[in-house]
């Protein structure tokens, strides 16, 4: 699994013109470009979409930036060509197909062998990885045999909109919270008894999570659809990468940011976290650091706040100084 900082995946409608001129901009901004092809894309649109992609990946320098795409599902009629198309001609450059959808194993088994197929033909050498959405109850039902389908996986995301549909939840919000989901604490002496409302997604994300690290692959949360909500946002967000996901999507230029200072590590964390480090240089023992108990456990914890904060300095000179690396 190659080792890339992916904090925001960054969604482009690319068959807008205005859209894709937008491209050499956000290069320098996202951790991830993806080209959108299925839902959010009318029917009419849909080769629009897929040429614009390709015309987007061979008109743009990606550096170490990704280049993802989502492709349509796999019952649709535009799956095929999405995939064929796009893997003949800017193969060499895309990192990543996004598979919407997955219910099982078996729909990860085929675009493996598609993309197999394809890598062959066209004498690819870097395989192209596949990142499954969570987002039918069936899919949630088989996570653990999508993140062991193939040694293509690369991680999952959470697909919060079409997951509520397909579950017959009932919401109509992409993702966050519900203020109706709740718990009523008891009444006190006055009477007064209050809601506290719980995270609907937590079950969904931990499973992901643990489905996704049992197999060496990356979790992330999906999208969040309220642009004018970016308090909310950067709640779920957090939520998320508390639980060990590594970023979530970004619909709108404004949930960039959001992204971006969500998924870097705060850097008080990093301070304590490389103080433990310095504590115990062989990893084991036990020692006291501010009145709190350190060992090998939470040695362990203080190395991936530090890892990430190491891959976040390579690409983030700002951060890096702020960390001090
Ligand atoms: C919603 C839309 C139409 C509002 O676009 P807008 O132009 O009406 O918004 P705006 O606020 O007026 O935009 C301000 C500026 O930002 C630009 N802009 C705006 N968005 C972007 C963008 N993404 N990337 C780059 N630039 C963007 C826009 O062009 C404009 O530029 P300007 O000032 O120069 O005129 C637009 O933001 C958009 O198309 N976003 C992507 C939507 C999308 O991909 N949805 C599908 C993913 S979620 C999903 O599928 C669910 C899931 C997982 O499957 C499941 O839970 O089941
Ligand atoms: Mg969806």
């Amino acid at each position: 699994m190659p080792i890339s900082l992916e904090r925001m995946i960054h969604f482009v409608p690319p068959n807008i013109e205005k859209m894709r001129a937008k491209v050499p901009d956000l290069v320098n901004k996202v951790d991830v470009v993806l080209g959108n092809l299925e839902d959010a894309i009318p029917a009419d649109a849909k080769s629009d979409a897929r040429n614009g992609f390709i015309q987007l990946a061979r008109e743009n320098e990606f550096g170490s930036t990704g280049l993802w795409t989502r492709v349509n599902c796999l019952n649709s009629p535009w799956f095929l060509d999405d995939v064929m198309e796009i893997v003949q001609t800017v193969g060499d450059k895309l990192d990543v197909v996004m598979l919407p959808k997955v219910e099982g194993a078996w729909d990860i088994h085929y675009l493996d062998q598609l993309l197999a197929q394809l890598e062959a033909k066209g004498g690819l050498g870097k395989p192209i990885l596949i990142h499954a959405i969570l987002e039918t109850a069936e899919g949630v039902k088989n996570v653990e045999q999508i993140a062991a389908a193939s040694p293509r996986m690369h991680g999952m995301s959470l697909g919060p909109a079409d997951l509520a549909a397909s579950r017959g939840m009932k919401t109509t919000r992409v993702g966050g919270g519900h203020p109706d989901y709740a718990v009523l604490s008891d009444s006190d002496n006055s009477g007064v008894r209050t809601a506290f409302q719980q995270d609907l997604w937590h079950y969904t994300v931990g499973k992901m999570v643990d489905a996704c690290l049992s197999y060496g692959l990356k979790p992330f949360y999906g999208p969040f659809g309220d642009f004018s909500d970016p308090q909310a946002c950067e709640s779920q967000f957090r939520n998320a990468f508390l639980m060990g996901c590594l970023g979530a999507w970004s619909l709108h230029p404004s949930q960039i940011e959001i992204a971006k200072k969500v998924f870097s590590p705060d850097p008080a964390e990093v301070a304590f976290a490389r103080k433990i480090l310095d504590a115990m240089p062989d990893g084991t023992g036990a020692v006291m650091i501010d009145g709190k108990m350190q060992d090998d456990a939470t040695w362990k914890q203080a190395k991936v706040i530090v890892d990430l904060a190491q891959l976040v300095s390579s690409k983030d000179k700002e951060l890096a100084e702020v960390y001090g690396f």
